[in-house]
């Protein structure tokens, strides 16, 4: 029939759009557009019952208000990570790794000032999101998480997918989150972190919605099952399925290419739309960090770099 196959062409179609506008920030189409074809598809949908699809971009919005948020167990622990606060520990952190990876080539990135989160991915639709709990077990907040427009509820990749990352409250959505709250007279929230947990908490997913949070992802759990071998590969490949990684990062050979790469970002933090306490130095090898191992609680194969702490009110 014309109409279900339109609702199909649509639904691909906006996903399209959304990614240019959310992920590549490239709109190929004016937002009149995009709203005409939205509505074009919520009216077939609604001739169309039997058509109901929980991954339609209609469908991103207004389920229904959740008493609570059910419990589920990590497949791999959401590990946090080990910190170093300057030079000299970086350096130490450095030779605990060469002595074991001699010739060991690092991936930095910036450290995101939100709240870890992991999703899952099943035969190409969205499923699940995670928080991470106590590392083992999370909260479902699959609701709240849909409404993030820049993540995909589709991608091109068959089977079981996890990807982690941060979901994070930029500041401008944070400015105008207080300012709105200043107005009503409601308690602010001290910082856009806060903000984003509070957000993701909150059982009516409309509520969420209105929050403007987004999200960076940079881990692709599994990845070497996937035929992945290093972790800037697994970046390219989130990437490719259409994921939001930031491309503010860099492949460092040493600890003074490293060093300089945190003096960078250090500087020019403040100009950055979004929060960051620090900066995440990987072993870029998979073999490697497998072979580095983690210890109870933190991968051997990773540190946070944590800029010294500052009493700037944001
Ligand atoms: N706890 C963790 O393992 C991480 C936490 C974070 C964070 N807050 N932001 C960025 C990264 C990253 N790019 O790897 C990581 S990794």
């Amino acid at each position: 029939m014309e109409e279900v196959k339109r609702i199909e062409e649509l639904r691909t179609l906006l996903e399209k759009l959304s990614y240019e506008y959310y992920v590549l920030d490239h709109p190929s189409v004016s937002d009149q557009e995009y709203d005409r074809y939205m509505q074009e598809l919520i009216a077939l949908e609604q001739k169309h019952p039997e058509c109901y699809d929980a991954n339609s971009p209609t469908q991103r919005v207004g389920g229904a208000v959740l008493e609570g948020f059910e419990k589920v167990e990590h497949r791999r622990m959401m590990l946090s990570l080990g910190n170093v606060f300057n030079y000299e520990e970086l350096v130490a952190f450095d030779e605990r790794v060469r002595a074991l990876e001699p010739d060991v080539r690092y991936v930095v990135e910036l450290k995101i000032d939100g709240l870890a989160m992991s999703l899952i991915y099943r035969d190409g639709r969205f499923v699940q999101a995670v928080t991470r709990g106590d590392g083992t077990i999370g909260e479902d907040v699959t609701s709240n998480i849909k409404t993030i427009p820049s993540i995909p509820m589709r991608i091109d990749e068959p089977g079981e997918v996890e990807v982690r990352g941060e979901v994070y409250m930029p500041k401008a959505s944070f400015r105008r989150l207080n300012s709105e709250r200043e107005a009503n007279g409601e308690e602010l929230f001290a910082n856009p972190r806060n903000a984003a947990a509070g957000s993701v908490r909150q059982l009516d997913s409309t509520v969420c919605a209105k929050r403007g949070l987004d999200a960076f992802w940079y881990y692709f759990v599994n990845a070497q099952e996937h035929g992945i071998h290093s972790h800037e590969e697994a970046l390219e490949e989130l990437s490719r399925l259409h994921l939001r990684v930031n491309p503010l990062r860099r492949c460092c050979n040493n600890v003074d290419e490293i060093w300089a790469f945190i003096e960078e970002i250090s500087a020019r933090r403040h100009e950055l739309p979004y929060e960051i306490d620090g900066m995440v130095i990987k072993v870029d090898d998979l073999n490697a960090q497998t072979r580095l191992g983690t210890t109870v609680k933190v991968p051997r194969w990773a540190t946070a770099y944590k800029f010294p702490a500052e009493e700037v009110t944001t």
